[in-house]
């Protein structure tokens, strides 16, 4: 199996030391080349859990395997995507690019990745700019791009598209697509949206209310382009899941807020 979750459990503890727990025994394995979209309501839980598939966070009990390997941090084989760029203000844009691949490229080769790639997010012109000169939209895709030139196998993204207007939305999610297609990249897709989940995933995972597990694991069989006629009938089964979740997660939150 490329990717094992065994049995992931994650809980918080607060100022006062009450515990949260997030999600609990979360067993998952993907497939190499798999586009894997994650929905479920909003504190659910989808964000903790890429970030420990990341290494970025530790799991408080259970353990995620990469190839064979035990995850115990971050690395060249996985890249993740922040629901907020996270750029470096000190480098131009195509700096911000290059400086993942410097290890790893001459600076020639590093140059036509970063040329490339800013290509594609429609932004070589904006190359030698900083990123405090870009619109958060434009970040966003500056983020995408670096992430996408880094090749790693195994893509991360956190609601990447989630700040970016309707437009630049769709003709992104087009680009993933394509390039998913070509490189075959194992992507795990983190989305509020059930309609962009669709068009896009292989497999949607849908967790629920916290403490989350995973309630749904659906193939979406549809040939691609995905086209709105084809998905409309998931979308309703998928929209139905996920409303008993989110009124579950508002009734939740009163409690919890209401303890306070
Ligand atoms: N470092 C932390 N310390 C304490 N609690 C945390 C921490 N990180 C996340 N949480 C809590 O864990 C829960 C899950 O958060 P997470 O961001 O993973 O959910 P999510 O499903 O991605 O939510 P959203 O869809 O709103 O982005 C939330 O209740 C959040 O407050």
């Amino acid at each position: 199996m490329y990717l094992k979750i065994n049995n992931v459990s994650k809980t918080f503890h607060n100022e006062k030391d009450q515990a949260l727990t997030v999600f609990q025994d979360i067993d998952l394995d993907i497939n190499e080349g798999e586009f894997v979209s994650l929905l479920g309501p909003s504190g659910c839980g989808k964000s903790t859990l890429l970030s420990i598939i990341a290494g970025l966070a530790q799991p408080s009990s259970g353990s995620i395997f990469l190839e064979n390997a035990e995850v115990k941090g971050p690395g060249p084989d996985k890249s993740m995507v922040f629901q907020e760029a996270a750029l470096f203000p000190w480098l131009t844009v195509s700096e911000n690019i290059r400086f993942p691949l410097r290890k790893s490229l001459n600076k020639k080769d590093q140059q036509d990745v970063a040329a490339d790639y800013l290509q594609m997010v429609h932004l070589s012109n904006f190359a030698n700019h900083y990123p405090h000169e870009l619109s958060g939209g434009m970040q966003q895709r500056v983020s995408i791009a670096r992430a996408l030139a880094m090749d790693a196998k195994l893509l991360l993204m956190d609601e990447p598209f989630g700040a970016l207007d309707e437009q630049t939305r769709t003709v992104l999610q087009d680009e993933l697509e394509k390039i998913w297609l070509s490189a075959k990249k194992t992507i795990i897709f983190v989305t509020h949206s059930i309609r962009e989940s669709i068009k896009l995933a292989d497999r949607i995972i849908i967790m629920g209310a916290r403490p989350g597990t995973i309630i749904s694991d659906i193939k979406v069989d549809l040939p691609r382009p995905r086209l709105q006629k084809d998905m409309a009938d998931l979308e309703e089964e998928l929209l139905i899941i996920l409303k008993g979740e989110i009124q579950k997660v508002m009734k939740e939150e009163l409690r919890y807020g209401g303890s306070r």
